[in-house]
């Protein structure tokens, strides 16, 4: 069920009659997921990627490591004998990577960076290219970097998509220097090659200040789980610098975490509707930036507690506004921000300039649909300035950003009238995300009506 009459190509996004009080399960991470993935294709022995996500951005990197030729067989985790709960797995199976091939990063970031560099160890020709959008995404860093560690690409001029990469087969590595400041995920995907290239690789960040730096952690960390020796800023090395040595990997049985980031729009509805929100199995320890929600929200207003059963958060019924520099948090960004429209206190978000070449130009977007509403929303020079003010129903254009579908819908729960311009574009990354929401309000007792 999504709630979508047939008559209304737009989502009527549903009101919260009642504090929600539910438990969310959320699927898995995407950053995870397709980390996974790539280290799994790129190991010396099969491998296991248990409760992966299953959206667009995931099955584009699954399709993109096959059209190489790697074997992916989805499994029931029942079959497999791993004890890891309910769902499918995924069973990867390296085999030499070889063109010619066609591949669809479609707007996936982690595709359009990761896969590059995967496909200069593969014989012959990959030709890439995406949605419009994937276009205009930042690729230099990617491009560049990889004609320096001696691979030949092909990119009409323009630094971007489509571009060809002519591998040979093998990849010299070394030493390179790469301004990351558009995108942690240009560092991540040198990183996650590099203990296939004959020298592994140094990558030396030169520009202002990398974003996203939990992505790099994440990487950093799923490399060493698979035996890669990494060398990085925090274990002693210079500032803005990476090393991976040559090496082989390790194929590994992981479970995927479920995504933090994803959680986002749950938790919220606990924080502004003054209800309660369980999420199971939020880990312990963690690289992904969704933990930083536990922190954020309590700030806005809210209290966590990690039990037994997930992380449980309550809202107080109040919702105060907050100065965040979100800069290694960005994807956070449209669900806090819509939070803020409905505090009682502004709210400067800053740090967050690189999200103007997200999925979207998130600040302009998500500047100009608030506004839209009845909101006080400007745009500065890194971030947003959000002054609340009482919002009205309306159509809120999502700009094929899944993240924008989300917070809309975070909107609709105490705003009469929301309407959620193509929800169906949270697929990539979270297909469920309607019906989740409906079945999150029905076990709180409002029922799954419109809000209109
Ligand atoms: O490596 C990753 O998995 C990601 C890194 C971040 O990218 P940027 O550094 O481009 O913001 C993040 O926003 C994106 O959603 C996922
Ligand atoms: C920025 C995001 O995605 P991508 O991986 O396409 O960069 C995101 O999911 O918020």
């Amino acid at each position: 069920m999504t709630g979508i009459p047939a008559h209304n190509p737009h989502w009527p996004a549903p009101i919260a009659s009642d504090p929600v009080d539910a438990t969310v399960i959320v699927p898995g991470s995407k950053s995870i997921t397709n980390r996974a993935l790539v280290l799994a294709a790129l190991a010396a022995e099969p491998g296991w990627v248990r409760r992966p996500l299953r959206s667009r951005d995931t099955l584009l990197m699954a399709q993109g490591l096959a059209d190489l030729g790697v074997g992916i067989e989805t499994v029931p985790n029942s079959a497999s004998g791993a004890g890891a709960g309910p769902g499918d797995a995924w069973r990867v199976i390296p085999a030499a990577l070889h063109g010619p091939a066609r591949v669809d990063v479609g707007n996936a970031g982690t595709v359009m960076r990761f896969l590059p560099p995967v496909a200069a160890l593969a014989d012959g020709p990959v030709h890439f290219d995406g949605d419009p959008r994937a276009r205009e995404r930042p690729q230099h860093g990617v491009i560049n970097a990889l004609r320096g560690l001696g691979a030949r690409i092909e990119d009409e001029g323009r630094g971007t998509f489509p571009l060809t990469v002519h591998g040979g087969g093998a990849v010299d590595g070394g030493s390179v220097e790469v301004d990351a400041s558009s995108s942690s995920q240009f560092v991540s995907a040198l990183l996650l090659s590099a203990p296939r290239f004959n020298q592994g690789v140094e990558v030396r960040h030169v520009g202002g200040p990398v974003p996203s730096l939990p992505h790099i952690r994440m990487t950093v960390e799923m490399l060493r789980a698979a035996g890669a020796k990494v060398d990085t800023p925090e274990s002693g090395g210079e500032p803005d610098v990476w090393r991976v040595a040559p090496s082989a990997l390790l194929g590994r049985d992981l479970v995927v975490e479920p995504d933090l980031s994803n959680a986002a729009p749950f938790l919220a509805a606990a924080l502004v509707t003054g209800g309660r929100v369980t999420i199971p199995d939020w880990p312990a320890h963690t690289t992904q930036p969704g933990d930083a929600l536990r922190d954020v929200f309590t700030r806005m207003g809210g209290a966590c507690a990690l039990t037994e059963q997930g992380l449980r958060f309550t809202g107080s019924g109040r919702v105060h506004g907050i100065e965040a520099d979100l800069h290694e948090v960005g994807e956070l960004t449209p669900v806090i921000a819509a939070v803020a429209a409905l505090a009682d206190s502004p709210s400067e978000l800053t740090g967050i300039a690189h999200l103007r070449m997200h999925e979207t130009d998130r600040l302009a977007a998500l500047a100009k649909e608030l506004n839209e509403l009845g909101g006080d929303v400007a745009e500065t020079a890194d971030g947003l300035r959000i002054r609340p003010r009482p919002l009205r129903g309306g159509v809120f254009h999502t700009y094929e950003d899944h993240r924008l579908a989300t917070a809309a819908a975070v909107l609709g729960l105490v705003v009469p009238g929301v309407e959620v311009e193509n929800v169906a574009t949270t697929a990539k990354t979270l297909p469920e995300f309607p019906d989740l929401w409906v079945a999150m309000l029905e076990r709180s007792g409002s029922p799954a009506t419109p809000g209109a």
